[in-house]
């Protein structure tokens, strides 16, 4: 099929929205546009309100307050069926009756296409996901995988504007998660469609997004690329939900900072005003120094775990304070070691 792949695509907008459920805010002051062919991927914890966020945008919710644009169309009000979307559900719900053709097809039916229209697209549909060689297939003797690749198509075939994805790959195995990441993702880009991607998964969200909403307690808490929202989180809860993190409380005098109840911790061009702060940086982004200078201070390493591709310790500066360290070298319970915080982020005392 010749598609014009710019047509399966828009921008959304999302402008001041809130959603309540009785009493309770689930979905406070929501307000971002997600830009044309964009993977744009909803990130937070159990419960912060990112699947109401992506059901207000299907319709299978109505916002309290606010409004939900496709490029200049007003679609706060439509019904899912109306909107152009294409929701991927995380489990398949396909017909187990029909066949990987006829499900697929079941939409076009509804919407009285021809026979040989309704084939093409199939074929179409079909061989984007790369399944055109089990069509005559049940979902039954199909793969976790497979069959998600059916749903997909499923949706693809309807040509709509966006993709809506609620936790797709979640009852997959952790392989075939790692698979079908790579495999939605080039799909995605290969027709350039929006996409809005709800999960908890973050390292799903550093994978694939094109850029990150993180969400805390149905608040937007930080949108950027997945490189920022690693290396630039706005606060402590997005480093710690992100990624590993080390959070040392400590305070800033002369422009060294000091671990409370432990010693000075030698921060490179630290450039603050005096006050508390806390000190939070990656466990990869500590070397560990052949030998002591101005750069370093004295750990002793109370634990140590292999990870396969790396060594992960926890080591204790002064038996004060804790933190780990990812290295790739191997270290001894016991063993003092020197290291240096190659990357920082203070951040006011909260
Ligand atoms: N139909 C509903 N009626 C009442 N409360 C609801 C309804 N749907 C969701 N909630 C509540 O809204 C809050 C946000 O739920 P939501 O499913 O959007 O969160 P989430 O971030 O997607 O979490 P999860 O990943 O667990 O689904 C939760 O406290 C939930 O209990």
């Amino acid at each position: 099929m010749n598609k014009n792949e710019s047509n399966l695509s828009t921008e959304v907008i999302i402008s001041n929205l809130y959603k309540q459920f009785g009493d309770i805010e689930v979905l406070k002051d929501i307000d971002f546009t997600i830009k044309k062919g964009e993977f744009f991927t909803l990130l937070g914890p159990s419960g912060c309100g990112k699947t109401t966020l992506l059901r207000c945008i299907a319709g299978f919710e109505k916002p309290t307050k606010g409004k939900i644009f496709f490029g200049d169309d007003d679609i706060t009000k439509l019904q899912p069926w109306e909107k152009n979307i294409g929701f991927v559900f995380q489990n398949y719900a396909l017909w187990p009756h029909m066949t990987v053709y006829e499900n697929i097809a079941y939409g076009l039916k509804v919407k009285k296409m021809n026979k040989a229209q309704i084939d093409k697209l199939v074929d179409w549909s079909l061989d984007i996901v790369n399944l055109s060689q089990l069509k005559k297939s049940y979902p039954t003797q199909l793969s976790g995988g497979q069959q998600q690749r059916v749903s997909i198509a499923r949706v693809l075939v309807l040509q709509p504007k966006v993709l809506l994805f609620d936790e797709p790959l979640s009852n997959l195995d952790a392989k075939l998660r790692v698979k079908m990441r790579k495999d939605i993702k080039e799909l995605q880009e290969r027709l350039g469609i929006s996409a809005i991607y709800v999960t908890h998964d973050q390292e799903e969200a550093l994978e694939m997004s094109d850029r990150i909403a993180v969400f805390d307690k149905g608040r937007v808490a930080q949108i950027g690329t997945p490189e920022e929202i690693y290396e630039q989180p706005d606060s402590t809860a997005i480093s710690n939900f992100v990624g590993k993190s080390n959070n040392i409380q400590g305070t800033i005098k002369s422009r060294k900072f000091y671990a409370f109840g432990t010693n000075f911790i030698p921060l490179q061009s630290l450039e603050e005003e005096d006050g508390d702060r806390t000190l939070v940086f990656r466990p990869e982004k500590i070397t560990i120094a052949d030998a002591p200078s101005v750069d370093t201070f004295e750990v002793i390493v109370k634990d140590a775990s292999y990870r396969g591709n790396y060594v992960q310790i926890e080591v204790s500066y002064n038996d004060e304070v804790y933190f780990i360290v990812e290295t790739r070298e191997k270290f001894e319970v016991n063993e003092k070691i020197h290291v240096c915080v190659e990357k920082y982020i203070l951040f006011e005392k909260e």
